[in-house]
């Protein structure tokens, strides 16, 4: 049985150098980002975010996290503007939480977790594919978005409905007709650098869009999250929960800012 890469205390983020040297580099994410340390950057563009419901294909359940995968053959769901240039085409959105409300996210914030991060996912269309664009210096952009402890989230309350039917590694069904618009805050305010995939292979090829608005979910909510398993069906089980990576070193990257 291969030791995979995972969570836990024998195959968790501080053991994945061992088998991806990307970990040790100099554009790794996620980071804590010192709000006060980045500066505007009256240059950056709004983010001009496209969004086909039609899109949707299906959501599963990857061992890791659970992720709702969308087709991304046409430029019908795309992100154009802020830091990136070109198009960038929606691959699939996921989560990252926490065993309990006072952790979860990736990104940390003046030093503060939020207990989950929604990241979406897309692949600069200056390559075939997002397999080909993943390892390239401007392969991919993916936007954070904090959630916060608050009113329960009726949009958010769709995609953890198909949960139960994705609870074990491997599981997954239909997810047709999302909105994944709908998933983000009003504000498109942003902090942008230049980083890297937070889990294995850690390939540094992502321009890092992270909002400053956070959008809301409530604690019953998250326990929905923490009702997946990492382990696939008739495995001892273990609970989907802690699928985060910590803050990296910033290497003397900078963060920029889309507002002042
Ligand atoms: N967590 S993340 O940096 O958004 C991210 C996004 C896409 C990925 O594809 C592989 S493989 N690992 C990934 C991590
Ligand atoms: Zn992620």
């Amino acid at each position: 049985m291969s030791n995979a890469w995972g969570y836990g205390p024998t195959n968790g983020p501080d053991t994945w150098m061992e088998r991806f040297p990307n970990a040790k580099g100099l554009r790794q994410s996620p980071i804590n980002i010192v709000t006060k340390e980045a500066q505007f950057d009256p240059s950056l563009k709004p983010l001009k975010i496209k969004y086909d419901p039609y899109n949707s294909r299906d959501i599963l359940n990857n061992g890791q996290s659970f992720q709702v995968d969308f087709v991304d053959d046409t430029d019908s769901s795309t992100l154009t503007g802020g830091p990136i240039c070109g198009t960038y085409r929606l691959n699939q959105f996921h989560f990252h939480w926490g065993a309990s409300d006072d952790r979860g996210s990736e990104h940390n914030v003046d030093g503060a977790q939020f207990p989950c991060e929604l990241h979406l996912v897309h692949w600069n269309t200056k390559y075939s594919s997002f397999r080909e664009a993943a390892d390239k210096d401007d392969g991919l952009a993916v936007i954070g978005v904090f959630l916060k402890i608050g009113a329960p989230n009726a949009q958010l309350q769709k995609v953890l409905d198909a949960l139960d039917f994705v609870k074990t590694k491997g599981k997954q069904t239909t997810f047709s007709n999302f909105d994944a618009k709908t998933l983000l805050p009003h504000s498109l305010d942003y902090w942008t650098y230049e980083g890297s995939l937070t889990t294995p292979p850690l390939l540094e090829s992502v321009t890092w869009i992270v909002l400053r608005e956070v959008i809301s979910v409530s604690s019953v909510q998250m326990a929905k999250f923490r009702s997946l398993f990492f382990t696939g069906e008739g495995e001892p089980q273990i609970s989907m929960v802690d699928n985060y990576r910590p803050p990296q070193l910033l290497q003397g990257r900078q963060v920029r800012a889309s507002f002042q």
